[in-house]
């Protein structure tokens, strides 16, 4: 189904993205842009990735970017933040109530699911983003939309898994201060 922004923004549509410019993508193909750096000659054929501007040569900083991509997503995402603390009040309400280790271990896995898709979500509107920049366009708005269903099904799954292991022990912890 076709839908026109206008009608939503008030603004003027434009139904295709512009041809993309690679000079903005791809550093190395733009004149008068700082080349990326140049790579060892040395360097074995599987970091041979020629269209990556930069390539993780170790483990450690292999790390180190999937930490600074964390750190991107929690301080510009505030569901991630909201997730992140959900979760942490969850697998802390259940040691607290000493439900087993097999429960944690559901609820950690169903908690760890829901930041892994917000992840993705993250990397994905960003990638949109870059193709499409501020135009708009039916796919980018299906990538987008599907990206962000994902993240609300491991949401709610997870919201139900909690309830199921987590509810029990509370109910019978209230009863039992009473
Ligand atoms: N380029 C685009 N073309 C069409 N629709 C778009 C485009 N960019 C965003 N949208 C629509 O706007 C919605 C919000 O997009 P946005 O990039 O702001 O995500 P967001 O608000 O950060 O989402 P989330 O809360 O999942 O992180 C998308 O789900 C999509 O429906």
């Amino acid at each position: 189904m076709k839908i026109d922004r206008s009608e939503i923004t008030g603004q003027p549509t434009q139904s295709v993205a512009p041809p993309l410019n690679l000079s903005t993508v791809l550093p190395m193909s733009s004149e008068g842009s700082t080349p990326p750096p140049k790579r060892s000659s040395h360097q074995p054929t599987r970091f041979n990735r020629d269209l990556s501007w930069q390539v993780a040569t170790n483990l450690f900083i292999s790390f180190k970017y999937a930490a600074t991509g964390i750190n991107y997503a929690f301080q510009t995402q505030r569901n991630f933040r909201i997730h992140v603390v959900i979760g942490s009040v969850a697998i802390a309400l259940g040691i607290f109530l000493q439900v087993g280790f097999v429960e944690i271990s559901i609820i950690t896995l169903t908690i760890g699911a829901v930041l892994t898709m917000e992840l993705l979500n993250t990397a994905l509107e960003s990638v949109v983003d870059l193709t499409v920049q501020q135009s708009y366009h039916d796919l980018a708005k299906i990538a987008k939309d599907c990206a962000a269903g994902a993240v609300l099904i491991s949401a709610i799954v997870a919201i139900a898994v909690a309830g199921c292991l987590l509810l029990p022990p509370l109910f019978t912890w209230v009863q039992n201060i009473r």
